[in-house]
């Protein structure tokens, strides 16, 4: 798939004067038309402004001289940008502002057009159920016969172009140029992720969305943000009048209920528990009476009945939604009815949203069944394990995964699982004790170490999931070297605990690579795991 960086076709040259007055910042040497903005050198068209800006890693300063021969026509950069250009005799007119990168929306916004947008936009928030929730409202809006645009963590699409997703969100000057694209081809709706990355560095600078979305807060990024409420805060921005025009809050957790509360712009609250106060309510078909789930709040029972987890009201007292969740789990009722409240935020009456809910969408490496490929195997094989790739990459996300394959279950769970090197350490442990808490066996693995050492990572999970003994956790735990070799353990295990076994394998989902020292090696959890899976059905592969 190409990289995003699609251009609209309609420009509008704007010289860097009118630019440096919009964002106050002063111009040194002549002034020059500019066409478009980029703040990564490798990604210049001839015409463009070169936002040099100051990194963690380097100041882009560093590399105006390769955007400049790249045919960027000014920089815009800070003063120290502008030292560093002085001291690499690079002289080319410059846009000089401080916190350049807070004027990069607007500048983006000018050249590419996109201060009146004619197609609607929606942007989803939330540690986790974004990208779900993105797709499950792409599919709907996509059933209604809308052309839809989608950016997010696992791909871009303009209509029917697919594009690969650098990042959850991308810089702003991706961004306006996209939907201005966006705009030239007729799309309706455009649904994209907010990360909180994305909010505190300025990506969505520039844009405001129709209907801004908020699932839920819990660890996460605490390698970026100082503190929980940093973390809080930056996703609360997204709720305010530069940046959303009205909002829908799950309030299930506190973080939701405390956003409520503060927010800028008027909101809807959503909730899927009986005993909290919101303007909709939630309500999933009554699990059968006994001999069910053991968790009394949760519908998602197995079972022989006409009960059906996936069937649930959406009412605020005088008008009733009946939703189906196409995906499994209580989570994915509420990402479900996040969906349906922000189509009618958007104008939609409900029998329509109703009815556009009810397409079938797929939502790559989110709760996926792995089956053997069909056309080697002859589709489904009743004797082995039910696999199910997530992306579940925090420890509610595992928590809740786990709860929601259980009344699948009538083996083993057992789950394979890692953490991500160079992402928040606080969260491993976490990781591997809900894994513990909520399997049968835990398997931990490497996920993408990046430039750690991965049996560091695995012993931080391993010790979370130890910990967890006291409180009930499984004891049935192992460290495998290579995502493959446990892939294929958690497969031959289940198999061998018998029918009804089902394995989970999280943390990587959609993902096609896997990031080890800076190299990305080819891995697809759904490609190992039908390999596993093969090897089962035929006895070839190793051992424990
Ligand atoms: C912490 C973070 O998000 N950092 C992003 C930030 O880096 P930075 O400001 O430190 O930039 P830097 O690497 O020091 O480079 C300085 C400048 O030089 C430029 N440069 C650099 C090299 C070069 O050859 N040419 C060039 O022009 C860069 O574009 C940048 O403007 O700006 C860079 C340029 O766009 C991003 O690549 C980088 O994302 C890093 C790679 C990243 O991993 N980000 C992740 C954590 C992220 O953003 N994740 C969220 C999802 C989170 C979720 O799950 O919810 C996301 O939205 O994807
Ligand atoms: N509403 C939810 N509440 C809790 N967990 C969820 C919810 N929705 C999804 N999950 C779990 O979190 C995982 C990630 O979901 P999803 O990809 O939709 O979230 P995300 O916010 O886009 O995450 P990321 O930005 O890291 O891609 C899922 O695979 C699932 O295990
Ligand atoms: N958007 C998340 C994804 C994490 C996925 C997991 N596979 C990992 O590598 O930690 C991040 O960049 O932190």
């Amino acid at each position: 798939m190409p990289v995003p960086s699609p251009r609209p076709a309609s420009l509008h040259a704007t010289p860097i004067s009118a630019l440096a007055t919009l964002v106050g910042g002063t111009v040194r040497g002549e002034d020059v038309l500019v066409s478009g903005v980029t703040l990564a050198s490798q990604d210049v068209v001839p015409g463009d402004l070169y936002a040099a800006l100051p990194g963690a890693n380097a100041h882009g300063a560093r590399y105006a001289a390769a955007a400049l021969e790249a045919g960027a026509v000014a920089v815009l950069t800070d003063s120290d940008g502008l030292d560093l250009l002085v001291a690499d005799g690079v002289t080319a007119p410059t846009v000089v502002v401080e916190g350049p990168r807070s004027v990069v929306g607007p500048v983006a916004r000018t050249l590419y057009g996109t201060s009146e947008l004619g197609l609607r936009l929606f942007g989803v928030t939330g540690t986790n159920g974004k990208t779900t929730t993105a797709y499950l409202m792409d599919s709907a809006l996509t059933a209604l016969g809308q052309t839809t645009g989608l950016i997010g963590t696992v791909e871009t699409r303009i209509g029917d172009e697919r594009l690969r997703s650098l990042r959850t969100t991308p810089e702003a000057t991706v961004l306006h140029a996209l939907l201005a694209v966006m705009q030239e081809r007729g799309v309706d709706s455009c649904v994209m992720e907010v990360s909180s990355h994305a909010l505190t560095q300025h990506r969505v600078d520039g844009v405001v969305y129709d209907v801004a979305l908020f699932t839920n807060l819990s660890q996460d990024h605490l390698d970026f943000h100082p503190t929980m409420r940093d973390y809080f805060l930056a996703k609360a921005s997204l709720f305010t009048p530069q940046r959303s025009r009205r909002g829908i809050v799950c309030v299930d957790d506190e973080w939701g209920r405390e956003l409520a509360t503060i927010a800028g712009v008027p909101v809807t609250t959503m909730t899927s528990l009986a005993d909290v106060e919101a303007d909709w309510h939630l309500v999933a078909e009554a699990a059968p009476p006994a001999g069910g789930s053991d968790d009394a709040s949760d519908g998602a029972s197995g079972g022989a009945s006409n009960h059906d987890p996936a069937d649930f009201t959406l009412s605020d007292g005088s008008t009733t939604l009946r939703l189906r969740s196409a995906l499994p789990g209580d989570f994915n009722r509420v990402n479900t009815a996040m969906a349906a409240l922000a189509l009618l935020a958007s104008g939609l009456d409900a029998p329509t949203v109703e009815r556009a809910l009810r397409s079938d969408p797929h939502v790559p490496g989110r709760m996926e069944k792995v089956s053997l490929d069909p056309a080697t195997d002859g589709g489904e094989h009743p004797s082995l394990p039910l696999v199910v790739v997530d992306y579940a990459h925090t420890a509610d996300a595992v928590a809740a995964a786990l709860k929601a394959l259980r009344p699948q279950t009538t083996g083993a769970l057992v789950v394979v699982l890692g953490a991500g090197g160079d992402r928040d350490r606080g969260k491993r442990a976490a990781m591997g004790r809900a894994a513990a808490l909520g399997a049968d066996v835990v398997v931990v693995t490497d996920d993408n170490p990046r430039s750690e050492d991965p049996s560091v990572i695995r012993e931080a999970v391993l010790a979370g999931a130890r910990d967890a003994a006291g409180e009930g956790g499984t004891t049935d735990l192992h460290d495998v070297d290579g995502r493959a070799a446990a892939i294929d353990t958690a497969v031959r295990v289940a198999h061998e605990r018998g029918p009804g076994s089902v394995v989970a394998v999280v943390g990587k989902g959609h993902e096609t690579g896997q990031d080890v020292a800076g190299t990305i090696h080819p891995f697809d959890d759904r490609e190992e795991v039908a390999r596993a899976l093969r090897a089962v059905a035929t006895g070839t592969r190793g051992s424990l």
